[in-house]
């Protein structure tokens, strides 16, 4: 039986990953490629795993509410097993943004799954507008730091996606810092993830495990303990769920977000505005709105550095009132 090619997607909070993973899971369809995907979200929510499934068959399996790394590795297993039940032609894992790709590596090389798959490539994708600053931003988180450095240095590709928001000079800046932790992988530049696809999928052949793990440096890999609060977080990142009961407006939100900075990272959800629902996307400061046709109930996700969940829903509850 030959073994199925797995692209794992890593990179920081709001980088561009699912923004990839559609746009490779469009050319798959586009090949008669059968796609299974693993998505991972720190909060209990899923946003990633609607907009992915929004009009797709496509198998999907989902870890919630943990970094995939944390998981233990059983579950991982077990969720792949599952994909491959369906016999997929191409496995797709988007990792949260804390993940460390090794973690999966590992997971996927355990007994039941080394004959069935192979990792074909990491790719990394980096959010141009704000990689330099998260350096001072996350200063004082090491764990997190640390993981973002490994992103870069294990993968087979790195993609320095948002060039339309950076001058030439910053992104000069940005490579030098690429190659400082990765100089034999190649670097694309892109806006919303715009890599030539098709170009992956060629070339797939299986790789021993033994050669993978050199690879990665797996022998003197750090493994990392990360330690959950109670949000079943990451570090000193956790993940902040508030239910949305009432029509809101894209103002109300906005300024909402702003309170939390510089803490807030990322923020996404679906809101009802006037008479329709509208996904909301938010990285640092930018925050950007679209329509959807998701119908389920409303939310919005907060992820940052050590977000004070009590002071935040007292706020929300607020806000409305204020309104
Ligand atoms: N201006 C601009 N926005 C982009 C680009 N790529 C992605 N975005 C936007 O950035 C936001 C985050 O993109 P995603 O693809 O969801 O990022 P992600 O890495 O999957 O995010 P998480 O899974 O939450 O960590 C979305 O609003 C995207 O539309 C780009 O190249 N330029």
């Amino acid at each position: 039986m030959s073994r199925v090619p797995v692209f794992i997607l890593s990179g920081f909070l709001g980088s561009g990953k699912t923004t990839l993973l559609k746009r490779m899971l469009l050319a798959s369809h586009k090949k008669g490629l059968k796609p299974a995907i693993l998505m991972n979200e720190l909060g209990s929510t899923d946003t990633d795993g609607q907009i992915i499934s929004e009009g797709s068959n496509d198998i999907l399996e989902k870890l919630l509410d943990g970094c995939i790394c944390c998981s233990k590795k059983n579950e991982v297993v077990s969720c792949i097993e599952n994909l491959l039940i369906q016999n997929p032609d191409v496995v797709f894992i988007e990792l949260t943004g804390v993940a460390n790709p090794e973690e999966v590596v590992d997971s996927i090389t355990e007994p039941q799954l080394i004959d069935k798959l192979y990792v074909e490539k990491i790719i990394t994708i980096l959010d141009s507008e704000n990689i330099l600053e998260y350096n001072s931003i996350l200063a004082a988180d090491k764990v997190i730091v640390e993981t973002n450095r490994r992103q870069i240095e294990v993968a087979d590709m790195l993609v320095m996606n948002k060039i339309d928001l950076i001058t030439s000079s910053k992104k000069e800046k940005i490579e030098k810092m690429i190659k400082k932790h990765n100089g034999s992988s190649p670097i694309y530049y892109t806006s919303y993830s715009d890599i030539d696809v098709d170009s992956l999928y060629v070339n797939l052949k299986p790789v021993k495990r033994k050669t993978m793990m050199i690879r990665i440096g797996k022998e003197k890999a750090v493994h990392h303990h990360h330690h959950h609060n109670q949000n079943s977080s990451f570090s000193r990142i956790n993940t902040i769920s508030i239910p949305i009961k009432q029509v809101t407006s894209t103002k109300v939100i906005e300024k909402f977000l702003k309170k939390w900075q510089p803490n807030l990272l990322r923020a996404k959800g679906y809101v009802p505005i006037k008479d329709q629902t509208l996904l909301m996307q938010s990285v640092i400061k930018r925050t950007t709105w679209e329509a959807t046709n998701y119908e389920g109930d409303y939310y919005l996700v907060l992820i940052g550095i050590n977000l004070d969940e009590a002071n935040i829903k007292r706020e929300w509850e607020q806000c409305l009132v204020v309104k």
